[in-house]
């Protein structure tokens, strides 16, 4: 049986090692800084002992519990009398750090070097690799070149060769993977290849879902998510337009909204203020949009929605604990891409209603952040098979500004002017004449579209098998 503590020379530059319920204690007198390190034993990267009797432990930690996670190597000879004790401590620690998972992961990384702000060689470079580096695991680098070349290296990627796929970009890379996959030649395979985003655009939506707001531009979670996330499986959606089918993997938008997004390319010097300004400049213009939509319903009851939330997540957090990677949809064929049911030319017209009074914004998608400052899919899951819709009704301008306090917790959830469907596809047919409509953050033509839903298409890499988002009732008065 492995001891719980290692101790590692004497006087004042000893260390000493302690495993706790799920904590490693690094106790280092010398270290008047950071004299002891507390952190979870699922972020220990490393430990082990090399070249015979030189320990070396690398992980994770935050000095203080708002502090961004920093990467800590330990390292010291170990006298010869105590290397089995050493040797079974750094193996106990690595059983518990790597519980369920492979070790040194092979990492195809794909970088868009243009992505925000244009820093992400430099954060690679400085951030994730020596963290890559610390958890031992091989990594394939390309830098993008070009818009669609993301695309063009998922389509091709050979899927014996890499465990996961860590992208350095926003959603738009994101999108250009999942969209490339659909074009492999074994698809069905493809979509089960993991991704784990590192934020470092403009749009981070994914890494927010994935990592949660207190972590979302936490590069080294990031990073650990690549080496620790375990696989969970995604919903992703068809979008058929102009009788070309692509694939999306978080939003539709129209109205309001959308020109928030796609009407403020020429803020783009403000930084994410644009699209405050933008949403102060829609509330100041109050348009009404007209869109003919007509939706699949699943379920229409916020209450039970909310009910059904909890209950997949407690299954999904029980199961994502175990070493058994997670669930894997039946309804899936085992090769190409999943045939339409809801749309396109053979679609089912059962179950269908339709919404055509004038809207300020029509948003569907998964995930519940669209960004920080807005969850407004609060009860979407990754993988219950449904497409969360909302159609906002129009209402004053007073009431769209207070929407705004309480929007980065959901509360707009429950106001009856959010209608909130859980749906397996959608059909909209723009009425207005001009507009905008964004997929997935892109621009696609104002034109109709329909969407249908594929259940646990795709494959994130997730520390938590569920999206990472708090949502609670509000107290009784808020609720009406
Ligand atoms: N080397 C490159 N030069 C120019 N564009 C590129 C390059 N590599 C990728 N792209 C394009 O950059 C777009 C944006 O990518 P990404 O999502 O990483 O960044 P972003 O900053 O969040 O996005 P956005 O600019 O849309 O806000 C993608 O659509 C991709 O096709």
């Amino acid at each position: 049986m492995a001891s719980p503590s290692l101790a590692l020379g004497d006087g004042p530059n000893a260390s000493r090692f302690t495993i706790t319920d799920n904590e490693l204690v690094v106790e280092r007198d010398a270290d008047k800084k950071w004299p002891v390190i507390r952190t979870l034993l699922r972020n220990v990267l490393w430990a082990g002992i090399d070249n015979g009797n030189q320990l070396h432990v690398s992980l994770l930690a935050k000095k203080k519990r708002t502090s961004p996670m920093a990467l800590v190597h330990v390292a010291g000879t170990v006298p010869d009398p105590d290397i089995a004790t050493a040797t079974a401590f750094t193996d106990s620690v690595m059983q518990s750090a790597y519980y369920g998972l492979t070790l040194r992961r092979r990492l195809k990384v794909i970088i868009n070097p243009k992505s925000g702000p244009g820093k992400s060689a430099q954060i690679f470079r400085k951030k994730i690799e020596p963290i890559f580096r610390a958890a031992r695991c091989p990594v394939d680098i390309t830098f993008t070149e070009r818009g669609r070349h993301a695309q063009d290296v998922a389509q091709t990627l050979p899927l014996d060769r890499y465990d996961a796929v860590v992208v350095l970009s926003g959603d738009g890379i994101v999108y250009e993977l999942l969209n490339g996959f659909a074009a492999h030649a074994d698809p069905a395979r493809a979509f089960r290849m993991p991704i784990a985003p590192v934020p470092v655009g403009s749009g981070n939506g994914s890494s927010l879902n994935l990592l949660g707001k207190a972590d979302a531009k936490d590069k080294a979670m990031a990073a650990l998510n690549a080496i620790k996330g375990r696989p969970m499986s995604v919903d992703v959606m068809s979008v058929l337009q102009n009788g070309q089918r692509t694939f999306s993997f978080m939003t539709s938008c129209l109205g309001l909204m959308a020109n928030v997004d796609l009407g403020t390319e020429n803020l783009r010097f403000m930084g994410p203020q644009r699209f405050f300004v933008g949403f102060l400049r829609e509330v100041i213009r109050h348009r009404p949009y007209s869109y003919r939509i007509s939706i699949k319903v699943a379920e229409t009851d916020k209450d039970k929605m909310m009910q059904n939330r909890e209950a997949l997540r407690a299954q999904a957090q029980a199961l994502h604990g175990s070493p058994i990677s997670t669930y894997s949809s039946s309804t899936l064929p085992e090769t190409g891409v999943p045939e339409l049911k809801h749309i396109g030319p053979d679609a089912d017209r059962d179950g269908w209603i339709t919404f055509d009074k004038s809207f300020s914004y029509f948003y569907a998608g998964k995930g519940p952040f669209v960004s920080v400052d807005l969850m407004q899919f609060p009860v979407s899951h990754p993988d219950d098979g449904f497409i969360d819709v909302v159609i906002a009704e129009r209402t004053t301008r007073l009431a769209l500004l207070k929407a705004v306090n309480g929007a980065d917790r959901g509360t707009q959830y429950w106001t009856p002017v959010q209608h909130y469907f859980k749906a397996y596809a959608y059909r909209v047919e723009p009425i207005s004449p001009d507009g905008y409509l964004s997929i997935d953050g892109e621009e696609y033509p104002h034109e109709p579209f329909e969407v249908e839903v594929h259940q646990g298409l795709g494959t994130f890499l997730s520390m938590y098998g569920h999206y990472k988002n708090e949502f609670r009732r509000p107290p009784e008065p808020e609720h009406k």
